[in-house]
């Protein structure tokens, strides 16, 4: 079994980064600038919102944080996202989610500029990746590919099983892993909610991706020997012996799973890293589309 290390594969690409950011600071170019908006005050998304931050700082980004109090309106949060797509410093920015409940979620993502449309969440910009067409692709979709492409996964001809449908995971993956190229030319089946007999389909698969949520749903006795495990899930469990008072716990049973496994990702430790990192670059690309 191999480790898909996201702690390590995502410090070497801060590395290139920052790498990057040196080279512009040598010819007294401007850095890349990524902004943050984060409406409310819920934990989780203040501790991912906070680690972005961190990150922008490690590789010699600027950034910005807009809070906004979880009573905001939709139209003060339009106001916001137009404030930040004419201010020419900002070269990329994100909302983080989930949104306060009064917020249309799609009608807050339809007003960014997709060219400062890091997430790539943008109908344009997902239109785009469906085409194959150059785009900003999804964080954490671009973070799987980068994982499986540095650890020479084999993609081509394989069954690959999305498990979930989300704008941001699920549906994006399934795309990206049937997409000409590599990582790409997958056999995709992507399953949620509705799917009957899911171990049926999920023992068939070469390559499990698991976007659920639901902590240590997938177990050893529904996949195949040698299948490549990539676990999205990152839902807090409340456990008064850690420290914090609760453990990132993913989708995947590890402990019995990765005895059948070929390649795994571990959690914490293996998408969750990448995600950042793959916001950082689409940052950088998104600074080099605007000067
Ligand atoms: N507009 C938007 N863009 C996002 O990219 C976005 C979002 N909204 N909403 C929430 C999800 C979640 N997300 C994570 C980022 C980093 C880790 C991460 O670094 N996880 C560490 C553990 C961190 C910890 O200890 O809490 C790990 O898995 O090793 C996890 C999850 C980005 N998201």
């Amino acid at each position: 079994m191999i480790l898909l290390d996201g702690k390590k594969v995502s410090n070497d690409i801060k590395n290139e980064i920052a790498e990057e950011v040196r080279k512009m600071k040598v010819q007294g170019e401007k850095v890349p600038h990524l902004a943050a908006i984060i409406v409310g005050n819920d934990g989780a998304s203040l501790t991912y919102v906070a680690s972005k931050v961190k990150a922008c700082e490690r590789v010699g980004f600027e950034s910005t944080m807009v809070r906004m109090s979880n009573t905001t309106s939709e139209i003060e949060l339009l106001d916001k996202i137009e404030e930040l797509n004419q201010d020419d410093d900002i070269d990329g920015f994100i909302i983080q989610l989930p949104l306060p409940k009064q917020i249309n979620t799609q009608k807050v993502l339809m007003a960014v500029d997709p060219d400062k449309d890091v997430d790539g969440f943008h109908p344009m910009n997902f239109g785009k990746m469906a085409l194959d067409m150059s785009t900003f692709i999804p964080a954490t979709p671009f973070g799987i590919l980068e994982l499986l492409d540095r650890y020479h996964v084999e993609t081509k001809g394989k069954h690959t099983v999305v498990i979930g449908r989300s704008h941001i995971v699920g549906r994006p993956m399934s795309i990206l892993m049937g997409r000409k190229g590599f990582p790409g030319n997958s056999t995709v089946t992507i399953t949620h909610s509705h799917t009957k007999n899911i171990t049926q389909i999920t023992s068939q698969a070469d390559i499990i991706i698991s976007a659920l949520g639901v902590p240590n749903f997938l177990k050893a006795e529904m996949v195949k020997d040698d299948v490549v495990i990539i676990d999205v899930g990152i839902t807090r469990v409340v456990d008064e012996t850690s420290p914090k008072g609760y453990v990132i716990t993913g989708d995947v049973d590890f402990e019995n799973v990765s005895k059948k496994a070929s390649f795994i990702t571990p959690v914490p430790g293996g998408v969750g890293p990448m995600t950042i990192a793959m916001l950082l670059k689409n940052t950088l690309l998104a600074r080099e589309l605007r000067h």
